[in-house]
Protein backbone atom coordinates (compact mmCIF):
# COMPACT_ATOMS: atom_id res chain seq x y z
CA UNK A 1 0.00 0.00 0.00
CA UNK A 2 1.31 3.87 -1.15
CA UNK A 3 1.29 6.49 1.38
CA UNK A 4 -1.74 7.72 -0.18
CA UNK A 5 -4.12 4.31 0.58
CA UNK A 6 -2.23 4.31 3.78
CA UNK A 7 -5.19 6.16 5.01
CA UNK A 8 -7.80 3.96 4.23
CA UNK A 9 -6.54 0.95 5.84
CA UNK A 10 -8.19 0.31 9.20
CA UNK A 11 -6.84 -2.76 10.12
CA UNK A 12 -4.64 -2.98 12.62
CA UNK A 13 -1.56 -4.80 12.10
CA UNK A 14 -0.73 -6.84 15.12
CA UNK A 15 0.48 -10.25 15.62
CA UNK A 16 -1.38 -11.77 18.62
CA UNK A 17 -1.88 -8.40 19.97
CA UNK A 18 1.92 -8.01 20.38
CA UNK A 19 3.57 -4.84 17.54
CA UNK A 20 6.89 -6.63 16.30
CA UNK A 21 9.15 -3.60 16.00
CA UNK A 22 12.67 -2.60 14.48
CA UNK A 23 14.42 0.59 14.62
CA UNK A 24 17.38 1.73 12.41
CA UNK A 25 19.10 4.54 14.32
CA UNK A 26 18.40 3.30 17.70
CA UNK A 27 20.84 5.42 19.44
CA UNK A 28 19.44 8.76 18.24
CA UNK A 29 17.64 11.37 19.24
CA UNK A 30 14.24 10.09 17.19
CA UNK A 31 15.27 6.41 18.08
CA UNK A 32 15.71 7.04 21.87
CA UNK A 33 12.18 9.01 21.81
CA UNK A 34 10.73 5.46 19.94
CA UNK A 35 12.10 3.46 22.54
CA UNK A 36 10.87 6.12 25.33
CA UNK A 37 7.60 4.88 24.15
CA UNK A 38 7.89 1.55 23.80
CA UNK A 39 9.17 1.21 27.31
CA UNK A 40 6.26 2.51 28.35
CA UNK A 41 3.83 0.12 26.93
CA UNK A 42 5.56 -3.17 26.81
CA UNK A 43 2.47 -5.42 26.66
CA UNK A 44 2.09 -3.69 23.06
CA UNK A 45 5.59 -4.26 21.93
CA UNK A 46 8.26 -6.63 21.22
CA UNK A 47 11.57 -5.27 19.84
CA UNK A 48 13.74 -7.28 16.94
CA UNK A 49 16.28 -5.19 15.79
CA UNK A 50 18.14 -2.09 17.06
CA UNK A 51 21.24 -0.49 15.44
CA UNK A 52 23.26 2.47 15.92
CA UNK A 53 26.71 3.59 13.77
CA UNK A 54 29.48 3.36 16.51
CA UNK A 55 27.88 4.32 19.52
CA UNK A 56 28.19 0.81 21.50
CA UNK A 57 27.87 1.24 24.98
CA UNK A 58 24.31 2.65 24.35
CA UNK A 59 23.42 0.26 21.72
CA UNK A 60 24.10 -2.54 24.23
CA UNK A 61 22.20 -1.08 27.01
CA UNK A 62 19.66 -0.76 24.84
CA UNK A 63 19.86 -4.17 23.49
CA UNK A 64 19.69 -5.49 26.78
CA UNK A 65 16.70 -3.56 28.06
CA UNK A 66 14.35 -4.37 25.30
CA UNK A 67 15.51 -8.28 25.12
CA UNK A 68 16.35 -7.66 21.12
CA UNK A 69 16.45 -10.10 18.88
CA UNK A 70 19.63 -8.19 17.01
CA UNK A 71 22.10 -5.46 17.64
CA UNK A 72 23.82 -4.39 14.69
CA UNK A 73 27.12 -1.46 14.53
CA UNK A 74 27.29 -0.13 11.64
CA UNK A 75 30.92 0.63 11.58
CA UNK A 76 32.90 -2.61 11.36
CA UNK A 77 35.52 -1.75 13.69
CA UNK A 78 33.32 -1.78 16.87
CA UNK A 79 32.08 -5.68 16.10
CA UNK A 80 34.24 -6.91 19.01
CA UNK A 81 33.41 -4.61 21.08
CA UNK A 82 29.65 -4.87 20.91
CA UNK A 83 30.05 -8.90 20.94
CA UNK A 84 31.66 -8.64 24.11
CA UNK A 85 29.53 -6.37 25.63
CA UNK A 86 26.18 -8.53 25.11
CA UNK A 87 28.07 -11.32 25.68
CA UNK A 88 25.99 -13.70 27.64
CA UNK A 89 22.62 -11.88 26.41
CA UNK A 90 21.82 -14.14 24.08
CA UNK A 91 20.88 -11.50 21.45
CA UNK A 92 22.71 -11.82 17.95
CA UNK A 93 25.56 -9.30 17.18
CA UNK A 94 26.47 -8.09 13.52
CA UNK A 95 28.18 -5.39 11.62
CA UNK A 96 28.62 -3.43 8.87
CA UNK A 97 26.89 -1.80 5.93
CA UNK A 98 25.53 -5.50 4.86
CA UNK A 99 24.58 -6.62 7.76
CA UNK A 100 22.51 -3.71 8.70
CA UNK A 101 20.90 -4.10 4.98
CA UNK A 102 20.09 -7.55 5.73
CA UNK A 103 18.59 -6.46 9.31
CA UNK A 104 16.32 -4.64 7.33
CA UNK A 105 15.45 -7.21 5.14
CA UNK A 106 14.21 -9.18 8.11
CA UNK A 107 9.90 -9.17 8.96
CA UNK A 108 8.60 -7.65 11.36
CA UNK A 109 5.41 -5.32 11.87
CA UNK A 110 7.12 -2.03 12.25
CA UNK A 111 9.81 -0.46 11.18
CA UNK A 112 11.30 3.23 12.44
CA UNK A 113 13.60 4.45 9.87
CA UNK A 114 15.89 7.02 11.88
CA UNK A 115 19.39 6.79 10.51
CA UNK A 116 20.54 10.28 9.71
CA UNK A 117 21.10 10.87 6.56
CA UNK A 118 21.87 9.03 2.87
CA UNK A 119 23.36 6.59 5.34
CA UNK A 120 19.90 5.50 5.88
CA UNK A 121 18.93 5.00 2.03
CA UNK A 122 19.80 1.17 1.20
CA UNK A 123 18.49 -0.09 4.93
CA UNK A 124 14.80 2.15 3.90
CA UNK A 125 14.43 0.07 0.63
CA UNK A 126 15.34 -2.95 2.61
CA UNK A 127 12.79 -2.37 4.80
CA UNK A 128 9.93 -0.84 2.34
CA UNK A 129 10.52 -4.38 0.11
CA UNK A 130 9.36 -6.45 3.45
CA UNK A 131 5.95 -4.90 3.04
CA UNK A 132 5.38 -3.87 6.88
CA UNK A 133 4.51 -0.32 8.45
CA UNK A 134 7.78 2.28 7.68
CA UNK A 135 7.85 5.17 9.92
CA UNK A 136 10.34 6.97 8.28
CA UNK A 137 12.25 9.74 9.93
CA UNK A 138 14.85 9.76 7.51
CA UNK A 139 14.03 12.24 5.18
CA UNK A 140 17.64 12.55 3.37
CA UNK A 141 16.43 9.11 2.09
CA UNK A 142 13.51 10.37 0.16
CA UNK A 143 14.65 13.78 -0.95
CA UNK A 144 17.75 11.74 -2.67
CA UNK A 145 16.42 9.04 -3.77
CA UNK A 146 13.84 10.61 -6.58
CA UNK A 147 10.48 8.04 -6.49
CA UNK A 148 12.35 5.17 -5.46
CA UNK A 149 11.07 4.58 -1.87
CA UNK A 150 7.33 5.83 -2.95
CA UNK A 151 7.26 3.29 -5.65
CA UNK A 152 8.72 0.29 -3.79
CA UNK A 153 6.73 1.01 -0.80
CA UNK A 154 3.28 0.64 -3.64
CA UNK A 155 5.23 -2.50 -5.14
CA UNK A 156 5.99 -4.31 -1.91
CA UNK A 157 2.72 -3.21 -0.25
CA UNK A 158 4.34 -1.02 2.26
CA UNK A 159 2.77 1.27 4.52
CA UNK A 160 4.76 4.55 4.93
CA UNK A 161 3.83 6.52 7.30
CA UNK A 162 5.53 10.20 8.00
CA UNK A 163 7.29 10.86 10.93
CA UNK A 164 8.76 14.29 10.67
CA UNK A 165 6.35 16.51 12.66
CA UNK A 166 5.28 18.48 9.29
CA UNK A 167 4.44 15.51 7.49
CA UNK A 168 3.61 13.43 10.09
CA UNK A 169 1.00 16.70 10.92
CA UNK A 170 -0.24 16.47 7.24
CA UNK A 171 -0.87 13.21 6.96
CA UNK A 172 -2.91 13.42 9.94
CA UNK A 173 -5.60 15.92 8.73
CA UNK A 174 -5.49 15.44 4.29
CA UNK A 175 -7.92 13.61 3.40
CA UNK A 176 -6.38 11.57 0.80
CA UNK A 177 -10.33 10.22 -0.28
CA UNK A 178 -10.53 13.89 -1.94
CA UNK A 179 -7.01 15.00 -3.01
CA UNK A 180 -8.62 17.33 -5.88
CA UNK A 181 -10.37 19.39 -2.71
CA UNK A 182 -6.89 20.12 -1.79
CA UNK A 183 -5.25 23.77 -2.58
CA UNK A 184 -2.56 23.59 -0.68
CA UNK A 185 0.07 22.27 2.05
CA UNK A 186 1.90 24.49 4.60
CA UNK A 187 4.35 23.68 5.91
CA UNK A 188 5.43 25.50 9.17
CA UNK A 189 8.85 26.55 10.26
CA UNK A 190 10.19 27.57 13.27
CA UNK A 191 13.17 29.59 11.59
CA UNK A 192 15.48 28.05 13.75
CA UNK A 193 17.95 30.32 16.30
CA UNK A 194 19.16 32.51 13.74
CA UNK A 195 15.25 33.82 12.98
CA UNK A 196 16.09 37.35 13.84
CA UNK A 197 19.92 37.90 12.93
CA UNK A 198 21.03 39.74 10.12
CA UNK A 199 23.43 38.12 7.95
CA UNK A 200 25.92 40.01 9.09
CA UNK A 201 25.67 38.25 12.30
CA UNK A 202 24.88 35.28 10.53
CA UNK A 203 28.56 34.89 9.44
CA UNK A 204 30.08 34.76 12.84
CA UNK A 205 28.04 32.41 14.56
CA UNK A 206 29.51 29.43 16.35
CA UNK A 207 28.90 25.90 16.64
CA UNK A 208 27.07 25.84 19.79
CA UNK A 209 24.84 28.59 18.79
CA UNK A 210 23.61 26.97 15.44
CA UNK A 211 22.86 23.66 17.38
CA UNK A 212 20.73 25.28 20.05
CA UNK A 213 17.09 25.09 18.56
CA UNK A 214 15.20 27.33 20.07
CA UNK A 215 12.29 24.46 20.07
CA UNK A 216 13.16 20.82 19.64
CA UNK A 217 15.95 18.78 20.77
CA UNK A 218 16.82 17.05 18.01
CA UNK A 219 20.39 15.90 16.14
CA UNK A 220 23.28 17.71 15.20
CA UNK A 221 22.98 17.41 11.53
CA UNK A 222 19.32 18.27 11.71
CA UNK A 223 19.80 21.33 13.99
CA UNK A 224 22.18 22.73 11.78
CA UNK A 225 19.76 22.56 8.78
CA UNK A 226 17.13 24.04 11.06
CA UNK A 227 19.42 26.97 11.61
CA UNK A 228 20.27 27.33 8.07
CA UNK A 229 16.75 26.46 7.02
CA UNK A 230 17.62 23.40 4.44
CA UNK A 231 15.73 21.18 7.07
CA UNK A 232 12.63 23.36 5.40
CA UNK A 233 14.13 22.87 1.90
CA UNK A 234 14.86 19.12 2.49
CA UNK A 235 11.16 19.12 3.78
CA UNK A 236 9.63 20.66 0.96
CA UNK A 237 11.11 17.62 -1.08
CA UNK A 238 9.88 15.16 1.31
CA UNK A 239 6.26 16.73 1.21
CA UNK A 240 6.33 16.29 -3.00
CA UNK A 241 7.68 12.51 -2.44
CA UNK A 242 4.99 12.00 0.28
CA UNK A 243 1.80 13.39 -1.01
CA UNK A 244 -0.29 13.71 -4.50
CA UNK A 245 0.01 17.03 -4.69
CA UNK A 246 2.13 18.98 -6.96
CA UNK A 247 5.09 21.11 -5.68
CA UNK A 248 3.43 24.19 -6.59
CA UNK A 249 0.98 24.26 -4.23
CA UNK A 250 2.85 23.33 -1.18
CA UNK A 251 4.28 26.60 0.78
CA UNK A 252 6.84 27.42 3.60
CA UNK A 253 5.17 29.49 6.36
CA UNK A 254 7.64 30.86 9.21
CA UNK A 255 5.88 30.11 12.93
CA UNK A 256 8.68 30.37 15.18
CA UNK A 257 6.55 29.01 18.24
CA UNK A 258 6.42 25.63 16.49
CA UNK A 259 2.83 24.45 17.78
CA UNK A 260 0.97 24.39 14.13
CA UNK A 261 2.94 21.46 12.97
CA UNK A 262 1.59 21.93 9.27
CA UNK A 263 -1.57 22.90 8.05
CA UNK A 264 -3.42 21.75 4.73
CA UNK A 265 -6.24 23.91 3.22
CA UNK A 266 -9.14 22.57 1.26
CA UNK A 267 -10.99 24.48 -1.75
CA UNK A 268 -13.87 25.56 0.68
CA UNK A 269 -11.23 27.68 2.32
CA UNK A 270 -11.33 25.39 5.34
CA UNK A 271 -7.80 25.16 6.85
CA UNK A 272 -6.88 22.06 8.57
CA UNK A 273 -3.78 22.20 10.99
CA UNK A 274 -2.32 19.68 13.64
CA UNK A 275 -1.10 21.23 16.69
CA UNK A 276 0.93 19.81 19.51
CA UNK A 277 3.40 20.58 21.82
CA UNK A 278 7.07 20.41 20.21
CA UNK A 279 7.79 16.52 21.32
CA UNK A 280 8.74 14.02 18.59
CA UNK A 281 6.94 11.34 20.87
CA UNK A 282 3.64 12.47 19.89
CA UNK A 283 4.56 12.03 16.37
CA UNK A 284 6.23 8.78 16.72
CA UNK A 285 3.56 8.17 19.12
CA UNK A 286 0.90 8.23 16.39
CA UNK A 287 2.67 6.17 13.83
CA UNK A 288 3.80 3.26 16.68
CA UNK A 289 0.02 2.73 17.36
CA UNK A 290 -1.28 4.11 13.86
CA UNK A 291 -4.17 2.85 12.99
CA UNK A 292 -5.02 3.28 16.51
CA UNK A 293 -4.45 6.30 19.03
CA UNK A 294 -1.69 4.83 22.00
CA UNK A 295 -2.61 7.40 25.11
CA UNK A 296 0.69 9.17 25.60
CA UNK A 297 1.13 11.57 28.58
CA UNK A 298 3.17 14.01 26.44
CA UNK A 299 3.35 17.45 27.97
CA UNK A 300 0.03 18.93 26.74
CA UNK A 301 -0.47 21.95 24.55
CA UNK A 302 -1.79 25.02 26.68
CA UNK A 303 -2.85 27.38 23.86
CA UNK A 304 -3.72 30.01 26.96
CA UNK A 305 0.24 29.71 28.37
CA UNK A 306 1.63 29.88 24.81
CA UNK A 307 0.04 33.42 24.51
CA UNK A 308 -0.02 33.79 21.02
CA UNK A 309 1.15 32.17 17.66
CA UNK A 310 3.28 34.49 15.15
CA UNK A 311 3.41 33.63 11.20
CA UNK A 312 5.43 35.88 8.66
CA UNK A 313 6.92 34.75 5.42
CA UNK A 314 10.14 32.83 4.87
CA UNK A 315 13.44 35.33 4.43
CA UNK A 316 15.15 33.90 0.78
CA UNK A 317 18.10 36.64 1.30
CA UNK A 318 19.19 34.88 4.69
CA UNK A 319 18.31 31.58 4.17
CA UNK A 320 18.71 30.83 0.57
CA UNK A 321 18.82 27.01 1.61
CA UNK A 322 15.02 26.67 0.94
CA UNK A 323 15.29 28.59 -2.58
CA UNK A 324 18.29 25.96 -3.55
CA UNK A 325 15.83 22.70 -2.59
CA UNK A 326 12.54 24.48 -4.38
CA UNK A 327 15.84 25.25 -7.32
CA UNK A 328 16.84 21.11 -7.49
CA UNK A 329 13.51 19.90 -6.97
CA UNK A 330 12.44 21.99 -10.16
CA UNK A 331 16.03 20.84 -11.61
CA UNK A 332 14.97 17.26 -10.57
CA UNK A 333 16.98 14.09 -11.98
CA UNK A 334 20.15 14.15 -9.93
CA UNK A 335 20.13 17.59 -8.75
CA UNK A 336 18.09 16.82 -5.27
CA UNK A 337 20.47 13.69 -4.72
CA UNK A 338 23.26 16.52 -5.06
CA UNK A 339 21.49 18.73 -2.71
CA UNK A 340 21.60 16.31 0.13
CA UNK A 341 24.78 15.01 -0.48
CA UNK A 342 26.54 18.35 -0.74
CA UNK A 343 24.36 19.60 2.38
CA UNK A 344 25.95 16.84 4.34
CA UNK A 345 29.60 17.15 3.56
CA UNK A 346 28.58 21.12 4.28
CA UNK A 347 27.19 20.50 7.56
CA UNK A 348 30.03 18.51 8.86
CA UNK A 349 32.66 21.04 7.48
CA UNK A 350 30.86 23.48 9.39
CA UNK A 351 30.63 21.18 12.66
CA UNK A 352 34.07 20.19 12.47
CA UNK A 353 35.11 24.35 12.08
CA UNK A 354 36.32 23.61 8.16
CA UNK A 355 33.69 26.30 7.39
CA UNK A 356 31.34 29.03 8.20
CA UNK A 357 27.71 28.64 9.13
CA UNK A 358 27.11 31.42 5.92
CA UNK A 359 29.51 28.82 3.72
CA UNK A 360 27.41 25.61 4.01
CA UNK A 361 24.49 27.00 1.44
CA UNK A 362 27.44 28.92 -0.14
CA UNK A 363 29.12 24.82 -0.92
CA UNK A 364 25.34 23.69 -1.77
CA UNK A 365 25.02 26.46 -4.25
CA UNK A 366 28.59 25.71 -5.86
CA UNK A 367 27.95 22.19 -6.39
CA UNK A 368 24.19 22.57 -7.77
CA UNK A 369 25.75 25.14 -10.30
CA UNK A 370 28.99 22.92 -11.15
CA UNK A 371 27.32 19.08 -10.89
CA UNK A 372 25.81 17.68 -14.38
CA UNK A 373 21.71 16.99 -13.66
CA UNK A 374 21.93 13.18 -15.00
CA UNK A 375 18.88 10.96 -15.09
CA UNK A 376 19.00 8.25 -11.99
CA UNK A 377 17.40 4.87 -12.86
CA UNK A 378 18.41 2.55 -10.16
CA UNK A 379 19.60 2.76 -6.88
CA UNK A 380 23.62 2.15 -8.11
CA UNK A 381 22.97 5.39 -10.26
CA UNK A 382 21.86 7.28 -6.60
CA UNK A 383 24.71 5.88 -4.55
CA UNK A 384 27.23 6.49 -7.67
CA UNK A 385 25.70 10.31 -7.79
CA UNK A 386 25.90 10.69 -4.00
CA UNK A 387 29.19 9.68 -4.19
CA UNK A 388 30.35 11.96 -6.58
CA UNK A 389 28.28 14.68 -5.22
CA UNK A 390 30.26 14.40 -1.89
CA UNK A 391 33.63 14.78 -3.34
CA UNK A 392 32.48 17.80 -5.66
CA UNK A 393 31.57 18.92 -2.30
CA UNK A 394 35.20 18.26 -0.65
CA UNK A 395 36.42 20.30 -3.72
CA UNK A 396 34.64 23.46 -3.02
CA UNK A 397 34.80 23.14 0.49
CA UNK A 398 38.96 22.81 0.13
CA UNK A 399 38.86 26.34 -1.57
CA UNK A 400 36.99 28.76 0.29
N1 LIG B 1 15.54 14.52 15.92
C1 LIG B 1 14.35 14.90 15.55
O1 LIG B 1 13.58 15.43 16.36
C2 LIG B 1 13.90 14.72 14.14
C3 LIG B 1 14.64 14.00 13.23
N2 LIG B 1 14.20 13.79 11.96
C4 LIG B 1 15.02 13.01 11.03
O2 LIG B 1 15.26 11.74 11.61
C5 LIG B 1 16.56 11.26 11.27
C6 LIG B 1 17.32 11.00 12.56
O3 LIG B 1 17.52 12.23 13.22
P1 LIG B 1 18.13 12.31 14.69
O4 LIG B 1 17.54 11.23 15.53
O5 LIG B 1 18.03 13.70 15.11
O6 LIG B 1 19.67 11.96 14.41
P2 LIG B 1 20.79 11.57 15.44
O7 LIG B 1 22.07 12.10 14.91
O8 LIG B 1 20.41 11.91 16.82
O9 LIG B 1 20.81 9.95 15.35
C7 LIG B 1 21.15 9.33 14.15
C8 LIG B 1 21.13 7.83 14.29
O10 LIG B 1 21.67 7.24 13.10
C9 LIG B 1 22.86 6.48 13.39
N3 LIG B 1 23.79 6.69 12.30
C10 LIG B 1 24.46 7.82 11.99
N4 LIG B 1 25.23 7.63 10.89
C11 LIG B 1 25.03 6.35 10.50
C12 LIG B 1 25.57 5.56 9.46
N5 LIG B 1 26.47 6.05 8.59
N6 LIG B 1 25.14 4.29 9.33
C13 LIG B 1 24.24 3.78 10.21
N7 LIG B 1 23.71 4.48 11.24
C14 LIG B 1 24.10 5.76 11.38
C15 LIG B 1 23.35 7.05 14.71
O11 LIG B 1 24.20 6.13 15.40
P3 LIG B 1 25.27 6.66 16.52
O12 LIG B 1 24.45 7.09 17.70
O13 LIG B 1 26.12 5.49 16.78
O14 LIG B 1 26.00 7.81 15.88
C16 LIG B 1 22.03 7.29 15.42
O15 LIG B 1 21.50 6.09 15.88
C17 LIG B 1 17.18 12.36 10.39
O16 LIG B 1 17.00 12.04 9.06
C18 LIG B 1 16.39 13.61 10.75
O17 LIG B 1 16.34 14.54 9.70
C19 LIG B 1 13.01 14.30 11.53
C20 LIG B 1 12.24 15.04 12.38
C21 LIG B 1 12.62 15.31 13.74
C1 LIG C 1 10.75 18.16 14.87
C2 LIG C 1 10.89 18.31 13.42
O1 LIG C 1 10.10 17.81 12.66
C3 LIG C 1 12.01 19.11 12.90
O2 LIG C 1 12.22 18.87 11.52
C4 LIG C 1 11.63 20.53 13.14
O3 LIG C 1 10.67 20.84 12.20
C5 LIG C 1 12.78 21.43 13.06
O4 LIG C 1 12.34 22.72 13.16
P1 LIG C 1 12.44 23.82 12.00
O5 LIG C 1 11.04 24.18 11.70
O6 LIG C 1 13.24 24.87 12.69
O7 LIG C 1 13.17 23.23 10.83
MN1 LIG D 1 10.43 18.54 10.64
Amino acid sequence: MSISAAAADTSPKTTAGLRHVSIFGSTGSVGVSTLDLIAGAPDKFSVDVLTANENVSLLAEQARQFSAGLAVIADESKYAELKSSLAGSGIEVAAGRDALIAAAGRKVDWVMLAIVGAAGLAPALAAVRTGSIIAIANKEALVCSGDLVLGDAKKYGATLLPVDSEHNAIFQVLDFDQIDTVERLILTASGGPFLDFTLDQMKSVTREQALAHPNWDMGAKISIDSATMMNKGLEYIEAVRLFPVSPEKIDILVHPQSVIHSMVEYRDGSVLAQMGAPDMRTPISYTLGWPERHSFPAERLDLAKTGSLTFLEPDLLRFPAIRLAREALFAGKSAPTTLNASNEVAVHGFLTGAIGFLDIAAVVEECLNRAQVVDLSSIEDIFECDRQSRELARTVMASI
